[in-house]
């Protein structure tokens, strides 16, 4: 295409939305009319499942569940009014929560006020919550925010110890809507032990977020926590963060959460309108089926130029990969569907893997976040004429025309700042478009049956783990793995039972092994 032609595809796909101040150009993605003339039945009938989804049909047979993350921003469009009421009355609930919690009403038993929040999730219970405090949070908030996200003890460690001399006035949010993630489970059980050390009521410290009558929600009731806020059953963890999960980790740092709620209504609206051109996700949808083929053959890598925005792209890897990644379609017939998604700043990432995207292989598609304003106040030149800003912007479209001259397809957001509203809006745009795109390939986007597989493969391991120490402990000689395997009733998973026995001597916990490390079956097991 020639620059002029470039230019009249850039005005024709344009999408500008008026109070956002938000565009979207898909100009760069080179799908043609006949892509959307085959599209326009999809389309149709996306429209039709999201419309039902809103009116709270069955949206994930699977787990018998509505859907109904849009009704969080848009009470009014509750299918009942009993869920309309405990949408609001969350809310508000949160926000007089956190004013006490501000002016010290509500404090800690050992200290003047609350100062801190260790936050206690996984998932969608963390990386909403991460994404939006490393773009939202003020820089010097009412509290601070750290988060426990896995099981790693070395990892509950260094939080801990920076957070040492502030227990006495930290907030524990764990955050859960099962109620029973063992990473979850285990972050708090190491929490509660630190703040026993210190001598302090974990109870007097410590507030849940959880499906009401889960696990978490029996522990927190029956242990007198200190506040306890629905995750409601219609609400998926990928697609929580405008719930009580993400609402009230950002109030408590000062973020303004009704800025947050009204930017994703305002994308809400948008993304209703039933014209493929006219509606933002709609028009994402269309991109992301013409870059893979409907197949997820691309690979998603989403660059924004601001560092704020730097964990959107691990935020938008579960939205879309745990809601796209699935192996059966609607009717059960095998598809391996799924976008792959990383990324993380631009222009930082032009020195670490731009090379390959422009050059090698060319298995991805970019989008571009662009945000408008460079700061907050004035900039100085650093060239006659020139701001870090201006190279900023230059480096996006830069990297943009050198990609597209090199077949490389992009999409770019602008947005006009990083603020409460078009956060909350970036994050309905995303979770309506793979919304969208999921019904063009017809699978189940609000269910992850994969990640059972390995939970369950987990909890084996540790079954495992027992017999293999009671085996250990009644032997009276060193045995071999295989004879270990046997005794701990699963000769077969020999070389789960070798793993689990070179973790624990690393670790000390009474299983010594001698023998040739480099041929594992020479090795010799004994208690001690
Ligand atoms: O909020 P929960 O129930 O602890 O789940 C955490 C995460 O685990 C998953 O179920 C599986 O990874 C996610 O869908 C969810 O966000």
């Amino acid at each position: 295409m020639t620059p002029q032609q470039l230019w009249q595809r850039y005005q024709d796909w344009l999408y500008y939305h008026e109070s956002l101040e938000m565009y979207l150009d898909i100009s760069r993605m080179r799908f043609d009319e006949g892509l959307i003339e085959t599209l326009k039945p999809k389309f149709a009938k996306a429209f039709q499942d999201m419309d039902a989804l809103e009116k709270g049909a069955i949206a994930n047979p699977d787990e018998n569940r509505m859907v109904g993350h849009y009704w969080l921003r848009d009470p009014d469009l509750a299918p009942t009014e009993e869920i309309k009421q405990e949408i609001i009355q969350t809310v508000e609930a949160i926000q007089a929560f956190v004013q006490k919690v501000h002016v010290g009403a509500i404090k800690p038993p050992q200290a003047f006020k609350f100062t801190d929040i260790l936050s206690i999730g996984i998932g969608g219970s963390a990386l909403g919550p991460q994404f939006v405090a490393e773009a939202l949070a003020p820089d010097f908030p009412p509290m601070a925010i750290h988060f426990f996200d896995n099981s790693d003890p070395a990892g509950f460690d260094r939080v801990l110890t920076r957070l040492k001399d502030r227990l006495n006035s930290t907030l524990v949010i764990v955050i859960t809507k099962s109620g029973g993630t063992p990473e979850t489970r285990n972050g708090m059980i190491e929490a509660k032990a630190a703040f026993e050390k210190q001598g302090l009521n974990f109870s007097q410290h410590a507030v849940a977020i959880t499906m009401p009558g889960s696990n978490m929600d029996k522990v927190a009731k029956s242990e007198g926590w200190l506040a306890t806020f629905p995750m409601f059953d219609w609400v998926g963890g990928r697609t929580s963060e405008l719930s009580a999960v993400g609402l009230l980790p950002a109030a408590l740092q000062g973020i303004d959460i009704r800025a947050m709620l009204a930017g994703a209504k305002a994308m809400d609206a948008a993304t209703r309108v039933p014209n493929l051109k006219t509606n933002p996700a709609a028009l994402l949808a269309l991109s992301w089926y013409y870059a893979g083929n409907g197949k997820g053959e691309k690979d998603m890598v989403v660059l924004p130029y601001k560092d704020s925005l730097s964990l959107f792209s691990r935020y938008l890897q579960q939205l879309v990969m745990e809601s796209l990644g699935k192996e059966k379609d609607l009717d059960g017939n095998t598809v391996y569907q799924g976008i792959a998604v990383y990324g993380n700043k631009g222009s930082t990432d032009q020195h670490a893997y731009v090379q390959q995207l422009r050059e090698g292989v060319p298995n991805f598609f970019v989008t571009f976040i662009e945000v408008l304003k460079d700061r907050q106040g004035n900039s100085i030149e650093l060239d006659p004429g020139i701001t870090s800003g201006d190279y900023l912007s230059a480096f996006i479209q830069g990297t943009r025309a050198a990609l597209y001259e090199n077949h490389r397809d992009s999409i770019t957001i602008t947005i006009p700042e990083v603020n409460p509203r078009t956060v909350g809006a970036a994050i309905a745009l995303y979770e309506r478009a793979v919304g969208l795109y999921a019904s063009l390939i017809n699978i189940n986007a609000y269910h992850q049956p994969g990640v059972e597989a390995g939970k369950k493969m987990a909890a084996s391991i540790l079954e495992l783990q027992k017999q293999i120490m009671q085996a250990l402990q009644s032997a009276s000689e060193p045995l071999d793995l295989a004879t270990l395997a046997q005794k701990a009733g699963s000769p077969n998973e020999i070389e789960a039972v070798y793993k689990i026995v070179r973790h624990l001597e690393a670790n000390r916990r009474g299983v010594i092994m001698n023998g040739d490390r480099a041929n594992p079956n020479s090795l010799k097991v004994s208690a001690g």
